[in-house]
């Protein structure tokens, strides 16, 4: 039996509980208002207490005070209304094809073809939740619970088509309300090289208004850290697969921390508390009770609640299979199902048997499971098309349940079975649905006792049943009179610089253990120590023979630098994509900020290794010894593994599957390389164009350039020629004193170039089309990412 259990049989069953109302004030400047209907009315922090002799035993903290985050003011609160929703999404995967499929159809026909062939995962949704509410949306996996968050929270996936209107005091959510809302995903999405402390404290500079201080926002960030208890980790690093950093439950509430940062006046969490033990998701819901008391609108799914963390929920949307099965006050679920015929059976949590009934495995003597669901399910479209937002009040709609039950059970669908058993189902019922003798359920001795059920409030504004559903309907119009609180001063928490300072800081920080790494160091000095003995010192000569080498040396200087930038980049923008979505959709930066910082980053990681590898080649292969050059060389170089950096960053954007992107780069790499001018010198003119696609051909015209221009090159006997007794030996290192060797007067034929050698304005040409490609390139790839990130 584990502590629930334990907790829950005690709380509810043993007698002699005391029960009292309670209204405690708190420093949120809300009122945390709990009527203490009985022992199993406990919230983490009740003074509960039971005693046995002298022991006396509290549940939960102690502390009912805990300073969480300003409260939201009146005007600035936020109504959720979400109705007739409805989606769909594929039914089967389709792969990938090359082509687009043409649609020629507009609008609704468009829409409907594509549904016809699609899988309706919710149907006509329909609920409220009202600030200092906590909703929450239960239901077996796969339910929809996801989904219906996500198209509340606009975060829907692009594929999936959706149906409905959902509305925030009345208005569509905008780009503007977005920020105004914390989004909690399931994934959290973390940078795994950043502490706790880091990954807040970037948010929150990047987040916060421009009128908090930096000490302000750090001090946001230490209450955001204390009120989820995670002061013991916050130096500790968020961690991944490889590296081991804090916990899944720390990770999930680091990832609401970072939603609770803006201080949000809608909060909406998918599982937040998967991953937790009991207690700590008991501490987790209890302050987003805190939160919601504070004037915000809460709406989380949960996946599997305990009894104690259960009752911590006001409203309940219970979903089977897309469809609502129960919508109402968490607390009278089983006064529901109960009028319905399924009544709450003795000693089993009422979370526990809901979600029984909504996965079809509650099965009576008159129907089966999924009868069982289906019938219930039709029972909440019937009452929901009368009272669709308001949910179920047994104080008014008692005697309606028991007609809908009647005519519901009359129905050929449902009550067809009625009196039969089920086949190949037992007689007998799993849960016993007797009414006689059982014990009351926890609800119905609130009901007796107090005569009242659980509820909350905010400041002063009741959300209990007890307003009913005119003092509803007339709380929603007043919201929606309201309209949506304009959100004063700037868009962005940080000015253009900041952001842009931020970003940077942040993503030199993210690659803490990549950059600078030992396998860089010794992969760069390994190629570059064997790169400049194999032509040690042979750029050195001033012979045809070795300037024919040497071209192959600053080819493989040039190519080395260029593919693995290249592959490198393919990498960046796919890694931290959904991250980029996630932000974005946060309106945290600009996507230009975040595009610039982002690359710029890379440049000190990219291109330090690197220069101890051309340092290296140059010195060691002898390449022409002047400092103009040696610059001109090191500036060349860069400048392509710049433009080849860049068409990477630009494959990746485009296709965001870095396995695709790297086929495709191989393929066009090769491309390049061949047409390069040092590999083939006569390509077939119908396909010589190619060369000019390619950024190595000028690279590599700009190094010869470089290393020959103004060079005079002697034409000298080969050793061949003098192990054969022709000529004499030949002095290689002044080849102009020999007389064997004459001036070669035609370097670029004699070399088999493309380029004049000494031609400058082909020099200018090259240096300027590298310099054409690099922006070219970083511009496409903004736009690529402007449009991979349009959606947000
Ligand atoms: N992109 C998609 N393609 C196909 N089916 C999808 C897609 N997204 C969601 N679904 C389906 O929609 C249904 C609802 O999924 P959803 O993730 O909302 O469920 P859930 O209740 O949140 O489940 P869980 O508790 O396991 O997270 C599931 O049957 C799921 O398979």
């Amino acid at each position: 039996m584990d502590r629930d259990e334990v907790t829950t049989v005690s709380e509810d069953y043993t007698p002699g509980h005391v029960f009292t109302n309670s209204r405690r004030s708190n420093s949120l400047g809300g009122t945390l208002s709990r009527p203490k209907l009985s022992g199993t009315d406990t919230p983490f922090d009740a003074e509960q207490t039971s005693r046995k002799g002298d022991v006396k035993l509290h549940i939960g903290s102690d502390d009912s005070s805990v300073e969480i985050l300003e409260p939201i003011p009146e005007d600035n609160r936020l109504y959720l209304e979400y109705v007739s929703v409805n989606a769909w999404v594929p039914s089967v995967f389709n792969t990938p094809s090359l082509l687009p499929k043409l649609n020629f159809k507009r609008g609704q026909e468009k829409k409907d073809e594509q549904k016809s062939s699609m899988r309706q995962i919710l149907f006509n949704i329909t609920g409220c939740c009202r600030p200092g509410e906590v909703l929450a949306l239960m239901g077996p996996s796969g339910s929809g619970k996801t989904s219906l968050l996500s198209v509340i929270g606009g975060r829907a996936q692009k594929m999936m088509i959706k149906e409905g209107e959902v509305t925030f005091n009345g208005s569509k959510l905008n780009k503007r309300l977005k920020r105004q809302i914390g989004y909690v995903l399931q994934d959290d999405l973390l940078y795994e090289s950043l502490t706790v402390y880091e990954t807040l404290y970037y948010a929150a500079m990047l987040r916060l208004p421009r009128k908090m201080t930096a000490e302000q926002k750090k001090e946001r960030v230490m209450v955001v850290i204390k009120a989820l208890g995670i002061e013991s980790c916050k130096d500790t690093i968020i961690g991944g697969f490889f590296r081991k950093g804090i916990s899944g439950g720390e990770r999930k509430r680091v990832s609401i921390g970072h939603e609770l940062l803006i201080n949000p006046s809608i909060m909406l969490l998918d599982e937040p508390t998967s991953g937790l033990d009991s207690t700590t998701a008991m501490h987790l819901l209890s302050t987003l009770r805190q939160l919601a008391v504070g004037g915000r609108a809460i709406c989380t799914t949960i996946h599997q609640p305990s009894s104690r963390l259960y009752q911590q929920l006001d409203k309940l949307l219970l979903l089977s299979k897309g469809h609502v099965m129960y919508y109402g006050r968490g607390s009278q679920a089983d006064d529901w199902f109960d009028k319905l015929g399924y009544t709450l059976p003795y000693r089993v949590n009422v979370a526990d048997f809901i979600l029984d009934l909504s996965s079809a495995d509650v099965y009576t003597d008159k129907r089966d499971g999924e009868q069982s669901r289906t019938f219930l399910i039709e029972c909440a479209e019937a009452y929901s098309a009368k009272h669709p937002l308001d949910g179920y009040d047994p104080t008014t709609a008692s005697t309606e349940v028991t007609q809908i039950r009647t005519a519901l059970s009359a129905a050929p669908n449902s009550s067809a079975l009625d009196g039969v058993p089920p086949a190949g189902k037992p007689a007998q019922p799993r849960y016993s649905t007797e009414q006689s003798g059982r014990p009351i359920s926890p609800f119905q001795v609130a009901s007796v006792e107090t005569g009242t059920e659980a509820s909350s409030s905010t400041d002063g504004e009741p959300v209990d049943e007890e307003v009913g559903a005119a003092a509803h309907r007339t709380l929603a119009s007043s919201f929606k009179r309201r309209g949506v609180p304009q959100a004063a001063g700037n868009r962005w928490g940080a000015s253009y610089p900041q952001q842009l300072k931020i970003l940077f800081v942040r993503s030199v920080r993210t690659r803490r253990f990549q950059s600078l790494s030992k396998q860089d160091l010794i992969q760069f000095l390994v190629v570059g120590v064997l790169t400049g003995l194999f032509w040690l010192q042979r750029a050195g000569d001033d012979t045809l023979g070795a300037a024919q080498d040497t071209l192959g040396l600053l080819f493989f200087e040039l190519l080395f630098l260029s593919f693995r930038t290249m592959f490198v980049a393919l990498f960046t923008f796919p890694d931290e994509f959904k991250m980029l979505l996630k932000e974005r959709a946060s309106g945290m930066y600009r996507l230009s900020a975040f595009y610039f910082a982002r690359t710029a980053s890379d440049l000190p990681m990219d291109f330090s290794i690197p220069t101890l590898f051309i340092i290296l080649v140059y010195f060691l292969g002898g390449l022409r010894y002047s400092a103009s050059a040696f610059f001109a060389n090191y500036f060349t170089v860069m400048l392509v593994a710049l433009v080849s950096q860049s068409f990477g960053l630009l494959l990746g954007t485009a296709v965001m599957n870095p396995k695709t992107a790297q086929t495709i780069a191989s393929i066009l790499m090769l491309t390049f390389l061949l047409t390069g001018g040092y590999f083939v010198k006569s390509i077939p003119v119908w396909i010589s164009w190619l060369k000019y696609l390619s950024f190595v051909y000028y690279g590599w015209g700009l190094l010869v350039h470089i290393e020959y221009a103004g060079r005079t090159i002697y034409s000298c006997p080969t050793a061949t020629d003098s192990a054969n007794g022709g000529v004499s030996q030949v002095n290689v290192a002044d080849p102009a004193s020999s007389p064997q060797c004459t001036p070669v007067s035609n370097l670029q034929s004699a070399l088999g170039l493309g380029q004049p050698v000494d031609s400058m304005k082909w020099q200018a040409i090259n240096a300027c089309v590298l310099l054409g490609f690099l922006l070219f390139f970083r511009f496409l790839v903004y736009v690529m990412l402007r449009k991979k990130t349009s959606r947000v």
